[in-house]
């Protein structure tokens, strides 16, 4: 093991179990989680790392093992894919939950146990607007069919992936029906037989290689009656229509990976922090002092600035996914119950995290890249691929910028309930305070009350001074004689604005929540310092809003800063233990700087040795292109 790695494992302060414990949710997940791994994937003889071949050995692996939880699914498949992306990823988490949630039992029977496809939604010419789809469903009573056609070229369903060729189960979403917005259609495509339908792949892209993204051209195809999924809205044999409790439940998928998203990015961030700061611990540069060793590059501060923020980002967002799951869980319960009461925080608060954690964790990925130099932009690093796997997550499962308008468009009219003299509750309820509040400075002194409670209270200070502007943008905008929707879009960077700083207060008030659950002393305490490092980084990032929300003097701003140093040079000998806890295999995370034994160097050059352009001592492209060139010169 690399000297400097062992020694920056000695001396820990906090027990990493118990952190890698709560993280998993209780040590029963975590010793489930490690047996999948060491047991069912690792130790597996049938196990052939990652290789394409191994997608059917996974899935009759998955049966044979009687994996069926979906986390644990994703546990066995994260391990057996590493931090890539895979085939059949919008299957579980798109597909099947679609099936779940919208199939009448009838339907589930049927279909859920035996299909595997993917969900196809997009046009070509429609993503982010719904209402725009294109693609028909003609309901025929006397044959009992729908017919579907994809009457313009932006019509084609463009991106559904996983798009199997061969056989195309799949799940579309088509123009509306009489009242309903959309119905969800499950048509079994067995190419042969199906004349009318034109499949193609969309060709290259950024990334995302694993995942085989199609089009389909609809042309006067006709499916049963049957395949319109039926559990909240139904076309009856007669041709008459039963309209669903709300027309958003159509949606319930795109919240519900919206929901896993969030988690998602605490992952992937979590992965690169890992990277960054063991790489950061091995690697010797330059000199701090004339004459003396080159010192690790975590003791510069900069790197420490460019690292730490973030390190606490992905303790931050892994609990925010935690609550964001479990809120899911418990709403999409009571809606299952014909609750719909609490759908429209649900939504909100799904999509604003899932813009905020994927904004903030897709730059992260780069400053974690960045922070490795040249080595980052080795593919070896594994952070090249991470980023480009990763980035999409802020344009698919809604644009993020569309959705801050959604969470925005919760805020305001949360806000005018306010204004109407109602009593809000759950996670707007700081709303109620607006009118109220005393926005002073806090005490003359120039000193920060870094009292954790405290910090949360600004942020929520902050957020509500923001979504007051923001509906005042609004309203002064209707004074000059704009309409609604031009005021609305006239204020559209206030409202976004005004959404990040709910979603910023949101994940710092989880991050305190979480740590006030914390008994163990050790645990408590690094967890504490990093709570406390994730809200003053944001206060000085921020710095002009808490003081334009008056929560911050001028003489208090550099002590922002200095309160920052101080908790960064507190982080620096818990880094690597910190990152450790994250307990993330070197196997899955795949890079060679971010081993656990941080032996960087020898495991460089025999990765760099094993590639394809090494396999002959002269390249075959000499003897194929030069040697000919050079005998005619
Ligand atoms: C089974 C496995 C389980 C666990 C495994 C564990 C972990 C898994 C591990 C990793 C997984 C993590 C990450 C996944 C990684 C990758 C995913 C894999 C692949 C990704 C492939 C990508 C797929 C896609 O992109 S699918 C297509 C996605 N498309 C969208 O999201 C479309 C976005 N657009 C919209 O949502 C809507 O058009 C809109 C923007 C909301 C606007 O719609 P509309 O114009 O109708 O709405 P209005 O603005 O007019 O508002 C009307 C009204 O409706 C309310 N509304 C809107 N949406 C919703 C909703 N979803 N729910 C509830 N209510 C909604 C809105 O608030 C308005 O209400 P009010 O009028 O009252 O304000
Ligand atoms: C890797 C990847 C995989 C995908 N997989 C699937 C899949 O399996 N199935 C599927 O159905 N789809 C899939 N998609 C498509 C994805 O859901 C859409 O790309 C996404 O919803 C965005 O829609 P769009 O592409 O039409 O972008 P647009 O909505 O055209 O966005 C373009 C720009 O317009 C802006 N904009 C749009 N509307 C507004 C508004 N109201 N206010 C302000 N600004 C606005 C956006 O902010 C953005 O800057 C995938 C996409 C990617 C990248």
């Amino acid at each position: 093991m690399n000297p400097d790695i062992l020694r920056e494992r000695q001396n820990a302060t906090f027990d990493i179990e118990k952190l890698t414990n709560i993280l998993d949710g209780g040590a029963e997940r975590t010793n489930r989680r490690r047996e999948i791994r060491e047991v069912l994937v690792l130790n597996d003889p049938d196990f052939d790392y990652g290789t394409p071949t191994s997608l059917p050995t996974m899935i009759l692996k998955l049966r044979e093992y009687g994996i069926s939880d979906p986390v644990e699914i994703n546990w066995y498949k994260s391990m057996y894919w590493g931090t890539g992306r895979e085939a059949l990823g919008l299957h579980y988490v798109m597909f099947l939950p679609t099936l779940y949630t919208q199939c009448d039992s009838e339907q589930f029977n049927k279909w859920v146990p035996l299909i595997i496809g993917t969900y196809a939604q997009t046009e070509m010419g429609h993503g982010t607007h719904l209402r725009g789809l294109e693609t028909t469903a003609t309901f025929d009573p006397a044959t009992q069919e729908f017919v579907m056609h994809s009457p313009t070229v932006t019509s084609i369903k463009w991106w559904p992936g996983g798009r199997n060729p061969l056989f195309l189960p799949l799940i579309f979403l088509s123009i509306p029906l009489s009242a309903s917005l959309f119905d969800l259609f499950l048509s079994g495509f067995a190419l042969p037989t199906c004349s009318g339908i034109v499949i193609g792949d969309i060709g290259p892209k950024f990334g995302f290689d694993a995942v085989d993204n199609g089009y389909l051209k609809l042309e006067h195809v006709r499916i049963p009656r049957e395949n319109m999924l039926m559990k909240y809205a139904q076309v009856k044999p007669d041709g008459s229509y039963v309209k669903p409790l709300s027309s958003k439940l159509t949606y319930g998928t795109m919240v519900f990976i919206r929901s896993l998203i969030v988690g998602n990015a605490g992952i992937v961030l979590s992965q690169c922090c890992t990277i960054a700061i063991r790489y950061s611990a091995v690697r010797h540069q330059s000199e701090i002092r004339a004459g003396e060793a080159e010192p690790q590059i975590l003791d510069y501060q900069t790197q420490q600035h460019k690292l730490f923020p973030l390190l606490a980002t992905a303790y931050a967002f892994l609990f925010a996914g935690q609550y964001m799951i479990d809120t899911y869980n418990r709403i999409s319960g009571d809606i299952n119950q014909g609750d719909l009461s609490e759908m429209p925080e649900l939504h909100a608060l799904s999509a604003g995290l899932k813009a905020f954690t994927t904004w903030t964790a897709n730059t992260g990925i780069e400053v974690c890249r960045m922070s490795c130099g040249g080595h980052g932009y080795s593919r070896s690093s594994a952070l090249p691929d991470i980023y480009v796997e990763f980035t999409p997550s802020c344009t698919y499962e809604g644009e993020n910028t569309v959705m801050m308008l959604q969470t925005a468009r919760f805020l305001m009219k949360s806000y005018r309930q306010v204004q109407a003299g109602q009593q809000l509750s759950g996670a707007v309820s700081y709303l109620n305070k607006v009118h109220h509040r005393v926005m002073a400075p806090q005490a003359v002194s120039s000193q920060l009350d870094l009292n954790l409670n405290t910090l949360v209270d600004l942020y929520e200070i902050r957020a509500a001074m923001l979504v007051e502007l923001a509906a005042q943008s609004i309203q002064q905008e209707s004074a000059r004689g704009k309409c609604q929707e031009d005021s609305w879009n006239n204020s559209t960077i206030d409202l976004v604005r005004a959404s990040d700083a709910h979603c910023h207060y949101m994940v710092l008030k989880m991050f305190r929540d979480k740590v006030d659950q914390i008994e163990d002393p050790g645990v408590h305490s690094v967890m504490s310092t990093l709570a406390h490092l994730y809200a003053i980084h944001g206060m000085g990032n921020f710095t002009g809003d808490f003081l334009q929300a008056g929560v911050l003097t001028g003489a208090q701003v550099p002590s922002v800063s200095k309160c920052l140093k101080g908790l960064l040079a507190e982080v620096r000998p818990s880094a690597v233990l910190l990152v450790d806890a994250f307990d993330h295999h070197d196997k899955m995370l795949n890079s060679v700087l971010g081993r656990h034994d941080g032996n960087v160097y020898e495991a460089m050059f025999e990765w760099a040795r094993s590639s394809p352009l090494n396999r002959t001592e002269v390249h075959e492209s000499f003897h194929k292109h030069l040697k000919p060139l050079q005998a005619k010169l």
